[in-house]
């Protein structure tokens, strides 16, 4: 019976990832177990009404700046149709609860309010860091500058600002481990909405061509990649690893990388044998699955300004993160008449447990207070339900308060001849595609170590480094 060298689960972006670190290193016996019948993971495009939309990762987060984003120069060298993200102009594009625009000068001056209240929080998060001070969260802080966001325009300019990016409120996230961003003050603040028929997801197949064999149409044919196959059992010891799937088959390996999301993990889909020692379970539920949905929606016509400054605009309810942000994807799809609408968290949560029929009711009636009555009725709308999902549980994570980085290498450790990987492992970037990427060739080194070298210890850096 084959004993493969290494089995990865899940062919997202970080388990192709380190794959294809693995594969370059020359530990080529490995063996790709995916739950689904695709490749990518969260980066995934589907068709709505005709247009191939992104339902998972849509940008390329971090652009411009002194780190070029590993995902930006494959999205480049792919010649993906991306589209810069101008928030600018969104100050003039603030709708209130009851309808009609906020007065610009009215938003103009409370999104100043938040830009200044985000770089003294800035200083707190430094501070607490300098001080090698207990951690707080994004909320604590603001309300240790007594400014809590609190009517709905505020609130939903602070949604804009935490939630939109997090999926989780201010209440929630970490904001030493949240702000500064490394995304933004590594590779740069500049965002890039991919919009291309052949889909974001092509940067994992990008990566996954340079060691699977294709065939002369180019689709992966390599026997190593194993679709279809849901790993519901790993039982290792020091001798190695034994891998069931739900199919009844059984694999064997020397070790094994878990890329499957940390919302999985903690679901126990997947059951090890024996069971993860409890520092282990303690780190992995201590961190938050948060969940992000875009909803898209199609019209007969178009209501809504078009033309420059326009793209994002947002609705301010008294309930914070009621269908809060909008994107008009003009430029995108021209011609489509095609709305997203963002929610996040517990109205995702809400909004996955009811019909569509439901939900497209609600945002009918926002858009009726925002546009007027006599709007037309939207023809399509499409919910993703990635927390209802039982391969995702959610979307990506989010790095709650209380969770040290201690803590957080501890998610990343390996226990034996089990190696983890996927977003929420990255040292620095968790939550992002590129994070995603990076956290394969960092989990891929780390078992390279250990298979090449015999360096199979993972020290984790003491409390308060
Ligand atoms: C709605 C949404 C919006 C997002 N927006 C952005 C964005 O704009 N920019 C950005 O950079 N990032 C964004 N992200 C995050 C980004 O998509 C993820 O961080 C990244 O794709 C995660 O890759 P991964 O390999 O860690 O995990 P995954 O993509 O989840 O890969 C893990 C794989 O494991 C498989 N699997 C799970 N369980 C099993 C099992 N038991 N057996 C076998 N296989 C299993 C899954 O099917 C999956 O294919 C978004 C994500 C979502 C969902």
């Amino acid at each position: 019976e084959e004993v493969h060298a290494v089995i990865i689960v899940g062919a997202g972006m970080s388990g192709i990832s380190a794959a294809n670190k693995l594969s370059k290193a020359g530990i080529e016996n490995i063996l790709i177990l995916e739950a689904t019948n695709r490749i990518g993971g969260r980066i995934q495009k589907t068709n709505f009404a005709g247009l191939s939309v992104e339902i998972g990762a849509s940008w390329v987060e971090g652009v411009g700046g002194p780190r070029l984003n590993p995902i930006w120069d494959m999205v480049n060298r792919l010649k993906l149709t991306t589209f810069y993200s101008n928030y600018d102009n969104i100050s003039s594009n603030a709708y209130k609860q009851k309808g009609g625009l906020y007065e610009k000068s009215e938003a103009q001056k409370a999104f100043y309010a938040a830009q200044e209240l985000s770089e003294l929080i800035k200083n707190v998060s430094k501070y607490l860091k300098a001080h090698r001070q207990d951690d707080i969260s994004i909320l604590a802080s603001q309300r240790l500058k007594n400014q809590v966001p609190s009517t709905p325009l505020d609130m939903a300019i602070d949604y804009i600002a935490y939630d939109y990016e997090f999926s989780e409120p201010p209440r929630v996230t970490s904001l030493k481990n949240s702000i500064p961003l490394h995304t933004f003050s590594k590779f740069g603040e500049d965002a890039y909405f991919v919009a291309d028929s052949k889909g974001y997801e092509s940067v994992v197949y990008f990566v996954a061509k340079q060691f699977l064999t294709t065939n002369e149409s180019g689709e992966i044919t390599d026997p190593r990649l194993l679709l279809n196959k849901v790993v519901n059992e790993i039982s290792y010891s020091k001798n190695g690893v034994t891998v069931q799937t739900e199919d009844g088959s059984v694999y064997r390996a020397e070790y094994i990388m878990v890329s499957a999301s940390i919302g999985v993990l903690q679901s126990g889909l997947i059951n090890f044998k024996p069971d993860l020692p409890p520092w282990k379970i303690l780190a992995m539920y201590q961190f938050d699955m948060a969940v992000y949905t875009k909803i898209f929606l199609k019209f007969p016509d178009k209501f809504w300004p078009t033309g420059n400054g326009t793209e994002f605009f947002f609705y301010a309810h008294e309930k914070r993160g009621y269908y809060t942000i909008w994107q008009q994807l003009e430029e995108e799809y021209p011609g489509a008449n095609v709305l997203l609408v963002t929610v996040t968290d517990d109205e995702s949560r809400r909004i996955e447990q009811q019909p569509d029929s439901d939900t497209k009711a609600e945002i009918m009636g926002v858009l009726r207070a925002m546009f007027g009555m006599n709007i037309s009725e939207a023809t399509d709308i499409l919910v993703p339900r990635w927390w209802s999902d039982k391969f995702y549980r959610g979307s990506y994570s989010n790095w709650p308060i209380g969770v040290s980085r201690l803590e957080y290498d501890r998610i990343r450790a390996p226990v034996g001849r089990v190696y983890f990987t996927g977003e929420h492992t990255s040292e620095y970037f968790n939550g992002y595609v590129h994070g995603a990427y990076l956290a394969g060739v960092d989990s891929a080194k780390m078992l390279i170590r250990c298979v090449k070298h015999g360096d199979c210890c993972y020290s984790i850096p003491p409390k308060g480094s």
